[in-house]
Order: C-alpha cells, then structure tokens, then sequence
C-alpha cells in the first residue's frame, strides 16, 4: 500500500508535483495518468526515496521507503529498464540482487518462470529486446515477493502481444492481494488494466475513482442533429433547455432526450438529415481532462 500525502516537488519555481494526496489499496491496479511531463515518474521517484519531496509525505507499507528494512521485501518498481549491467545475463544479475538482499537463490529460478525467462535466463542483457528488458525488470521487482508493485510506463515500446502479457500479469499480482500502482500516458492502455485510476494534469490530482466511475462521470454523451435548419432548430432546442455546441456540420445536443428532439422537429416542421446518439471515448474523455496540461506544456515548452 502506498500512501501519499500533500507531496509536492518543486525544482526552481517549477511546481512539478503539487500537493498529491492519494491512497494505492492492495487487491487491485490502480492506474496512474497524466499526459507526458505531468508528474508521473518525479511521484514515483519520490515513492522510492530517489528524488526528496520539497513538501509532504509518501510511506510504503506504514513508513517512508528509505526506512525499510528489506528494500526488495517492501516494493518492486520498474522506473528504467534500460538500467541494468548489460554483460551480464538474466539469471546472473538477479542472482547479484538476490544475494545483496538475503533472498534464497531458488526464488531467482521461480521468478524467471513467472516472468516466462526459464529459457532465456543464460542470455547476456545487452543483447534483450525491449520485451525482454520490460520482462527481466518485472523478474527484479518480483523477488523479493514485495506487497506493493509499482511500474513506469511498463508498455511503453511493447507490441500487442506484450502488452497483453503486461495486463494479464499485473491484474494475477493484484488478485493475490499485492497493491498494483502503474502508470501511463494512454488511457487507452489503462482501459482494460486498471480497476482505479488516479490521473493527474500538471502534477495536480484531477481524478482519483475507479474506472467505471471514470467512464460513466466522463464518456460526455450527446446526440448528434443535422439539419438543413441548424439555425431555427437549434434556437427551439435552446429554448426547451438543451445545450448545444457546433459539431461539425451538426449541431451536438446535451440535457434532451432523444426522443423529445425527434418530436420537437416534427412538431416544428424541420427537416432532419441525422438524429444520432453519440458518446465520446474514454481516450477523447482523457485528452479532455488533461487539456489544461497540454496546453501549458506547448505554452512554456515552445516545441511540446
Ligand atoms: N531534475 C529535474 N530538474 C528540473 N525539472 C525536472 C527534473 N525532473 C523532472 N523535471 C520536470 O518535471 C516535469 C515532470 O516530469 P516527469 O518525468 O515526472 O513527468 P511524467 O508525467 O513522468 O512524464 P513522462 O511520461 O514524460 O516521463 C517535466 O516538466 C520535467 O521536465
């Protein structure tokens, strides 16, 4: 379990993490979201006592994760894959691990099952696909048999069938019970992954509720009306209530029923082209949310 309170990380007058509280529960996969430079990797670096929160506090497992006794026994993470001995191969480097963390020699041959390596463990790492590097970091991270998990960016790179293998294996670690924390730039990638989703827009907490809350608060629904008429129409349907923005060469109609639109044309003697239920998906529901972040980044970025 990891809670944080209040963390903020500020580098200059850059507030990079602003006043993140949120709870990562064991039992399911809580996905963390932001567009790219939102904060994701300086919170998840702050979990793991790499980067010092300029104020606040995270604790893994009940305290502070520079205060664990056996690192690798209190959380696995994945922040950079790429960061291993590349001479070495699998099952040597998570041997080094093993040992320097008092964990039995054994474990290493039962994570290189878990992980699908058992074959490839006599592999030097220099020469791993990415798949390969994502798959041995996962191996590290699970040896210690830690109550937490917690990945950057885990898919990022992978094809379809990796990522598949990716979802299916963290959503096995949290039905065990374990807290699942993995983040991502997709929300696309989290659909399916995540039970609870916590998504943040320039380091500021913008969602934290379970995915199907997530959906249902943000597939924004409308109907769709095209009509030779959009401007007579749309002034009837003002005037009964409804909100209706352009869309196209349509008119996207909110706070009406269906029905009462189809009625109100035919009562009013407009001529209708399209009338059609439309939702957004949850990626456009995503961008939405997270616009405000985009927007800043392209601001002061210049070439974001
Ligand atoms: N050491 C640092 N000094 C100054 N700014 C930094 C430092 N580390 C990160 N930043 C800035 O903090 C912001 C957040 O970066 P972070 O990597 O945490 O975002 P992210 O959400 O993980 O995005 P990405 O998916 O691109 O990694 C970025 O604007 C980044 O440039």
């Amino acid at each position: 379990m990891i809670v944080a309170e209040h963390l903020t990380k500020r580098y200059g007058p850059k507030v990079v993490v602003d006043d993140l509280s949120f709870t990562v529960e064991p039992g399911r996969v809580t996905g963390f979201l932001g567009p790219n430079g939102a904060g994701k990797s300086t919170t998840m670096r702050m979990v793991l006592g790499l980067d010092r929160p300029t104020a606040g506090r995270v604790t893994v497992e009940g305290r502070p994760f520079a205060e664990a006794e056996v690192p690798l026994n209190t959380v696995g993470a994945l922040l950079d894959a790429k960061a291993v001995h590349g001479g070495r191969t699998a099952r040597n480097h998570l041997r080094v691990l093993a040992r320097a963390n008092g964990i039995p020699r054994q474990r290493v041959e039962e994570v290189l099952d878990m992980v699908g390596m058992a074959d490839t463990a006599k592999k030097r790492i220099k020469g791993f696909s990415l798949g390969m590097g994502q798959r041995l970091g996962i191996a590290a991270a699970l040896l210690g048999e830690p109550r937490t998990l917690m990945f950057d960016e885990p898919v990022n790179g992978l094809d379809p069938e990796g990522i598949r293998w990716i979802r299916d294996f963290l959503r096995a670690r949290a039905a065990e019970g374990r807290a699942v924390f993995v983040s991502s730039h997709l929300m696309s990638e989290m659909q399916d992954t995540a039970d609870h989703l916590i998504v943040i827009g320039r380091g500021k907490l913008v969602a934290d509720c379970s995915m199907a809350e997530f959906i249902e608060r943000s597939s924004r629904n409308h109907i769709r009306v095209r009509t030779p008429e959009s401007v007579r129409f749309g002034q009837v349907l003002q005037n009964t209530g409804a909100t209706v923005e352009p869309d196209g060469d349509a008119l996207a109609v909110t706070k009406l029923p269906i029905e009462i639109i189809g009625e109100l044309a035919a009562r009013h003697g407009v001529t209708l082209h399209e009338l059609a239920p439309r939702s957004a998906s949850l990626e456009q529901a995503f961008m939405e949310l997270t616009h405000d972040a985009v927007e800043y980044r392209a601001t002061i970025g210049g070439t974001a």
